[in-house]
């Protein structure tokens, strides 16, 4: 397992970007303290995929922040990411593992407690807790973990634990107390009116509760 020092996490969204683009966000996010981004476009065909990929990763060599890519792990390779976020729905961690034996971070969504028994969440090097609170922008999700949750799990695993769904500059110091290692964020930060400002008071809020 790769070491995990990440404590707030940018998850792409160009659509909530106000009509930025999305480049222009990303590097305000990490001059305000995001320090590990997800490329995440949903509505994007491979090609233009990998091609957002690749300006992405090469934007973000040059502030040393690692890119993670969701689900596609053709494109992960393509741009030499750092590694690839999957949940239950795609192609299985030992499946990614098989193919790409030196991936850096492979993040898995965590969406039951029985789950952590699994082999998808053994080979994980982080856990998304999804969500720890329900959210417009991902309607597909099952149970919120809510601050309980986040807790129960933290007595069950030493594995990071990554916090998504509605966090916020509000929420953040509870989160981290709850236990969560790290926190993702997409709209707090993509559609905020100065994304370096908000990601700088997110991450405020997170060092002043460790
Ligand atoms: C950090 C992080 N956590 C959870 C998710 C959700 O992944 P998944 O359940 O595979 O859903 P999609 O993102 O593919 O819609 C995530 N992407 N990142
Ligand atoms: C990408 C994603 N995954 C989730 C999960 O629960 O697995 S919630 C989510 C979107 C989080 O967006 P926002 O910060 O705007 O609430
Ligand atoms: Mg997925």
């Amino acid at each position: 397992m790769s070491t995990f020092p990440y404590r707030l996490y940018l998850v792409t969204n160009e659509q909530s970007c106000l009509g930025r683009d999305l480049m222009e966000v990303v590097e305000a996010a990490v001059k305000g303290g995001v320090d590990l981004v997800q490329i995440r476009e949903k509505n994007l065909g491979e090609e233009a995929f990998l091609k957002k990929t690749l300006q992405l990763k090469e934007l973000l060599d040059q502030y040393n922040v690692p890119l993670i890519v969701n689900d596609n792990l053709q494109v992960a390779l393509k741009s030499k990411a750092a590694g690839i976020h999957v949940g239950n729905n795609d192609i299985t961690p030992a499946a990614i593992l098989e193919q790409w034996s030196d991936c850096g971070i492979l993040g898995y969504s965590l969406e039951y407690a029985e789950h952590l028994q699994r082999t998808h969440a053994a080979l994980a090097d982080y856990l998304a807790l999804s969500p720890v609170f329900s959210t417009p922008t991902k309607k597909d999700t099952v149970t919120e973990w809510g601050l309980e949750g986040i807790s129960s799990i933290r007595a069950l695993t030493h594995k990071p634990l990554v916090a998504i769904g509605r966090v916020s500059e509000a929420n953040a110091a509870n989160i981290i107390k709850a236990g969560a290692d790290c926190l993702a964020v997409v709209s707090a930060i993509c559609s905020a009116p100065d994304p370096a400002r908000a990601a700088e008071k997110i991450r405020n809020e997170i060092e002043k509760s460790l």
